[in-house]
């Protein structure tokens, strides 16, 4: 295994020399790299590289493949680079760190590849009020890491629906999940301090960021791995949960040592959460409550060491709903993964309570009053369901135009098609309507108090969450016919798009389905309007 140190130089008469089978190297965008042992394990067969054995294959490499090959095969069979330098590849440079102060008048310097409408709009250098330079770094510093470690390997961990608990690990020692909680970053709970941004800093912003950033890796199995579960269970626990509870549960939580998941969806209950049926019946002494029923579809169920649970303690309806946080070592709870169309590595679990034993001192928030702490999580929830449905949206365009550069048919190439441009148009409009939309929304999460934000944007950010799924759902499609047979079948090319293409569901029905969505956006906006003068 070659490593970046190793690099050597050569010119391309010394690769000419391994033109054979028995010594095969190849020259891509001007790095060297040794195929003689991968030749046998090329998915795309030995024969074909034999032909450019000895040779510049940049191009035909680019035929075929995208740019997370390189990057995930680069560290194995590079062993040079053409010419003096034994620089870093192109595909492997850290990203630029442009570190500019931004004011509505002066824009950061353009970053990221420049592709139009591939990237929010600030980071290729246009206008903006809201960003300053510590999201410019908290962006450069986590785009390094997906980019050298999530997104060449989202599709395999997606297979093995699994992702490396080191990597859940990594996210907590790097104070990403202390920032992912729609809170302040929470440092009377940990000592872990994000690289680039000042924890006195972090706002609602650098949650956006991050989370846009890892969704860049075009995997809703892997974000939900990381941070669906996390993100819904643990802001109750942190606003909620008795200082008891907190101080023994949370700095484990956040280091990334210990996982959460949130049970609210039953058999028979999902959007319809008031009429949920899982019981927590008090004991006589008043010590414990017994806990039974079933939870489905419950994101990273079966990693868990904490469940925070929705359930019914009182009478029917909303006002006998609590939540509790039940533990794994608990006996009784019984955890089964789920087949589902998509998020493979995102664990989706049946989870089951049988006569499980809780302390009372588990109660999040006050019995009978769960349904508050519930609503208190929803912005987050869906704020967070809309950022990765937009940069997914985001990944099926820039997978497209990239490909509609690269692909040929009859005569010409898929972009000077006008059908083609046509269908990427469609795309981008609506991905930057509801960016625009969603950063507006953020910015105002930043500036009122959580119970302001709760009752003035619940009805506007329900209607984005349906624009921004519907939006995803859009794009998918129509990313999936530019791509045609190589979105139909797995990995390659157009794996991203054709595993996105199936988690569309699974952004467009939890966290209030878009039916509920829509609806919601009209009788909440009205009634808050009402309040504040709209004369209807
Ligand atoms: C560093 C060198 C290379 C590596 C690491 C590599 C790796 C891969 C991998 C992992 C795949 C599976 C599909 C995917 O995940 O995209 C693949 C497919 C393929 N590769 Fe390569 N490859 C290399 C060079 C080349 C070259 C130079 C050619 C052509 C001369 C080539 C032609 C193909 C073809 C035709 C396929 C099948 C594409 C399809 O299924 O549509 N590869 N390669």
């Amino acid at each position: 295994m070659s490593t970046q140190q190793s690099l050597q130089a050569f010119s391309a008469e010394d690769v000419a020399k391994h033109g054979s089978e028995e010594s095969l190297w190849i020259i891509i965008d001007g790095n060297v790299y040794d195929l003689s042992s991968f030749q046998n394990e090329h998915p795309g067969g030995k024969k074909i590289l034999k032909r450019v054995a000895g040779k510049d294959a940049s191009k035909m490499f680019w035929k075929y493949h995208s740019a997370g090959i390189l990057k995930k095969y680069s560290p194995k069979l590079q062993i040079g680079t053409i010419g003096s330098a034994a620089a870093p590849p192109p595909a492997l440079a850290p990203a630029p760190a442009p570190q500019k102060q931004s004011t509505a008048k002066e824009p950061f310097e353009a970053y990221g590849d420049m592709i139009p409408f591939g990237d929010p709009s600030w980071y290729q250098s246009y206008y903006s009020p809201y960003y300053n330079e510590s999201h410019v770094a908290l962006r450069n510093e986590v785009r390094e890491w997906v980019e050298s470690a999530l997104e060449p390997n989202a599709g395999e961990w997606d297979e093995k629906k699994e992702v490396p608990p080191e990597i859940y690990h990594e996210m907590g020692r790097r104070g990403y999940l202390a920032g992912a909680l729609g809170v302040h970053y929470p440092t009377e709970y940990t000592d872990i301090r994000p690289a680039s941004v000042a924890p006195e800093q972090w706002d609602h912003l650098h949650e956006f960021i991050l989370t846009d950033e890892i969704a860049r890796a075009g995997s809703g199995g892997l974000i939900w791995n990381l941070l669906g579960g996390y993100g819904i269970g643990a802001p109750p626990v942190v606003k909620f949960a008795t200082p008891e509870v907190k101080k023994r549960v949370l700095p484990g939580l956040l280091a990334g040592e210990k996982r959460i998941c949130l049970c609210i969806t039953e058999p028979d209950a999902g959007s319809d959460v008031a009429n949920l049926t899982t019981s927590a019946k008090k004991t006589e002494d008043g010590k414990h409550y017994i806990v039974n029923g079933e939870k489905k579809w419950i994101t990273n169920g079966i990693w868990a060491d904490y469940f925070t649970v929705a359930v019914r303690t009182g009478k029917p309806g909303m006002n006998g709903v609590s939540l509790l946080l039940i533990e794994k070592t608990m006996p009784g709870v019984n955890v089964r993964r789920m087949d589902c169309s998509g998020m493979w590595s995102s664990g989706t679990t049946y989870v089951t309570f049988e006569d499980v034993k809780v302390p009372v001192e588990n109660l999040i928030g006050k019995e009978d009053q769960g349904f508050k702490v519930i609503m208190t999580n929803f912005n987050h929830e869906r704020l967070g369901i809309i950022i990765q449905a937009n940069r997914f949206s985001r990944v099926c365009y820039e997978e497209s135009i990239k490909y509609a550069h690269k692909r040929k048919t009859f005569g010409k190439r898929l972009i000077d098609h006008p059908v083609i441009r046509t269908k990427l148009a469609n795309m981008a409009i609506r991905i930057e309507a509801t960016h625009n939309w969603l950063e507006n929304m953020i910015f105002q999460t930043c500036s009122m108090s959580e119970q302001e934000a709760m009752l003035r944007l619940g009805g506007a950010i329900a209607g984005l969450k349906a624009q921004a799924t519907q939006t995803f759902e859009y794009c998918a499609r129509e990313a999936a016919q530019i791509f045609g047979g190589l979105s139909y079948s797995r990995g390659g090319q157009g794996g991203k798009v054709e595993r996105l293409y199936r988690e569309v569901r699974a952004y467009a029905i939890p966290g209030g389905s878009e039916e509920i969505m829509l609806d919601l956006t009209m009788r909440q906006s009205i009634r808050v309007h009402q309040v504040l003068g709209a004369k209807l």
